[in-house]
C-alpha cells in the first residue's frame, strides 16, 4: 500500500515517523547548517559537474513537489569530485518553498529559512540504477542550492514557465534542452554532512552537499511555484506551499566545509 505523506496538519513532518520510522533516524535531513561549528576540511576536493542539456527528459507535478527528470543511462551527466568518490549521475532536480517569502527552504544557516531550495539528485554508478541506490548509505548525493528573495532569475524562467502544464498532482511533459548547470552560483564553495532523503521513505542514503552561495529568486518567481497544486484534478484544490521539512537533530554528525 503506498503510504499517504504530506506537509499538512494530518500528514505532515510531525506524523511522518508513524510510517517511516527512519524518521527519527541517527543521520536524518535536513539540518541548521551553523558555518561557525562547521570544520574547514583541506582534503575536500573541488565538485566537479558536469551536465550535458540533452538528458534532460521531462517534468512532472508528483504531488510533492516538481521534478525535472534526467535521462541517467549513461555517464553524460554526472557529479565527481567533492566529498564523494566515483561517479554519480544526475537522475533529476526538484524544489521546496513555502507559502510566503520568509520560509521554504529545508536546510537553514544560523536558523535563517530562504524562500525556497533547489535539490540536485545524484546517484552513484556503483550501484545498477537509482533504485538500488536509494538505500545505500553511499548511494546518494544531493547538491543544494538555497534560493534568496532579489531580481528576477533568468535561468529559472524556462522551468517556471513549463509549470502552467503541470498544475495538478500527476500531470507530467516533456522538458528538454535545459542544462542544470546554469542554476548554479558562481562559487561551488560547500558545507557536507552525511544524510537522508527529506521526504519519506527518508533513506539515509544522502551525502549532502549544500552550496553556500546562493542563487536570487524574485517575489514574481516565488508566486509561480506558489501556483503549482497538491492536489489531483478534481479535488478539493490545495496550493502546493511549505512542502519542506524542518531541519533535525544533528545527534553526532560534523559538518564539513570546502572553503576557510
Ligand atoms: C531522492 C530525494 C527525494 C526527495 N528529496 O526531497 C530529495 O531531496 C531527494
Ligand atoms: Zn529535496
Amino acid at each position: 500500500m503506498s503510504h499517504a505523506w504530506g506537509y499538512g496538519p494530518d500528514d505532515g513532518p510531525n506524523t511522518w515517523a508513524e510510517s517511516f520510522p527512519l524518521a527519527n533516524g541517527p543521520r536524518q535531513s535536513p539540518i541548521n547548517i551553523v558555518p561557525k561549528e562547521a570544520q574547514f576540511d583541506p582534503s575536500l576536493k573541488p565538485l566537479k559537474i558536469r551536465y550535458d542539456p540533452r538528458d534532460a527528459k521531462g517534468i512532472l507535478n508528483n504531488g510533492h513537489s516538481f521534478q525535472v527528470d534526467f535521462v541517467d543511462d549513461t555517464d553524460s551527466s554526472t557529479l565527481t569530485g567533492g566529498p564523494i568518490s566515483g561517479t554519480y549521475r544526475l537522475k533529476q532536480f526538484h524544489f521546496h518553498w513555502g507559502a510566503s517569502d520568509d520560509k521554504g527552504s529545508e536546510h537553514t544557516i544560523n536558523g535563517i529559512k530562504f524562500p525556497c531550495e533547489l535539490h540536485l539528485v545524484h546517484w552513484n554508478t556503483k550501484y545498477a540504477s537509482f533504485g538500488e541506490a536509494a538505500d545505500k548509505p553511499d548511494g546518494l548525493a544531493v547538491v543544494g542550492v538555497f534560493l534568496k528573495i532579489g531580481a528576477a532569475n533568468p535561468k529559472l524562467q524556462k522551468v517556471l514557465d513549463a509549470l502552467d502544464a503541470i498544475k495538478t498532482k500527476g500531470k507530467q511533459n516533456t522538458f528538454s534542452n535545459f542544462d542544470p548547470k546554469t542554476l548554479l552560483p558562481g562559487s561551488l564553495d560547500y558545507w557536507t554532512y552525511d544524510g537522508s532523503l527529506t521526504t519519506p521513505p527518508l533513506l539515509e542514503s544522502v551525502t549532502w552537499i549544500v552550496l553556500k552561495e546562493q542563487i536570487s529568486v524574485s517575489p514574481a518567481q516565488m508566486v509561480k511555484f506558489r501556483s503549482l497544486l497538491f492536489t489531483g484534478d478534481g479535488e478539493p484544490v490545495c496550493n502546493m506551499v511549505d512542502n519542506y521539512r524542518p531541519p533535525q537533530l544533528l545527534k553526532g554528525r560534523q559538518v564539513r566545509a570546502s572553503f576557510k
